[in-house]
């Protein structure tokens, strides 16, 4: 499949954020003066400016692998929120991330660092799959790795087709996660167990 290219964005202009909320609300027909209106474009602005802006920590801690482990290392059940680029409605993920380590082992939390990296964008769920796949394959120096993701599209449960029961799942698979297939058996097994 052909990879999406991954899109470069500037910081959020809070200060534009704010002044567009207010003529929104004004297209949608509200007085933007009305109590309860009144600090709405504030506080939009600070929301998506936190979102988008936010720093994640830091990314890069490694351990040098000392141990005769061979095995994969699996985080599962991790949990993000992100927004579909088509509808800027939020979509939630329920995320695994696994990797068979080489000469280094990542520190955990930093795989869940750079999940966030991607997901506080405007996005498509595959390309997060992807772009995590491939930053984690660059930071652990190994192909073996693979990511699976499982989302709930609000742009489809609270609007258009209005399917709330619907689960998107996606996966990257890079390496022996891919061409090893007892490997890839007892991945996939417990990277969708967190899901159902
Ligand atoms: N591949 C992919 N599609 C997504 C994602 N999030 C939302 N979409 C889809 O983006 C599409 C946009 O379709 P359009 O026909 O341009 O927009 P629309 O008329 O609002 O579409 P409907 O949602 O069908 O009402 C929809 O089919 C969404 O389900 C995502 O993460 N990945
Ligand atoms: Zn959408």
């Amino acid at each position: 499949m052909a990879s999406i290219p991954t899109p470069t964005r500037r910081p959020v202009d809070t200060g534009r954020v704010e002044h567009l909320t207010r003529e929104l609300l004004v297209a949608l027909g509200e007085d933007p003066d009305r109590e309860g209106l009144a600090d709405t474009p504030r506080r939009v602005a600070a929301w998506w400016t936190d979102f988008l802006d936010r720093d994640h920590g830091t990314l890069g801690t490694t351990f040098t692998h000392s141990t005769t482990h061979d095995d994969f290392v699996l985080l599962r059940g991790i949990e993000v929120w992100s927004l579909c680029e088509h509808h800027l409605l939020p979509f939630r993920l329920t995320v695994s991330i696994a990797y068979v380590p080489q000469a280094q082992v990542l520190g955990l939390s930093k795989l869940v660092r750079q999940l966030r990296v991607h997901a506080h964008a405007l996005q498509l769920q595959e390309r997060i799959t992807a772009d995590v796949a491939g930053d984690l394959a660059k930071a652990a120096g190994t192909d073996d790795v693979a990511v699976y993701a499982e989302g709930e599209h609000l742009c489809m449960s609270m609007r258009g087709v209005e399917t709330g029961s619907v689960r998107t799942v996606t996966s990257c698979r890079l390496g022996r996660t891919a061409s090893d297939p007892e490997l890839a058996a007892r991945i996939e097994r417990l990277a969708l167990a967190s899901a159902r």
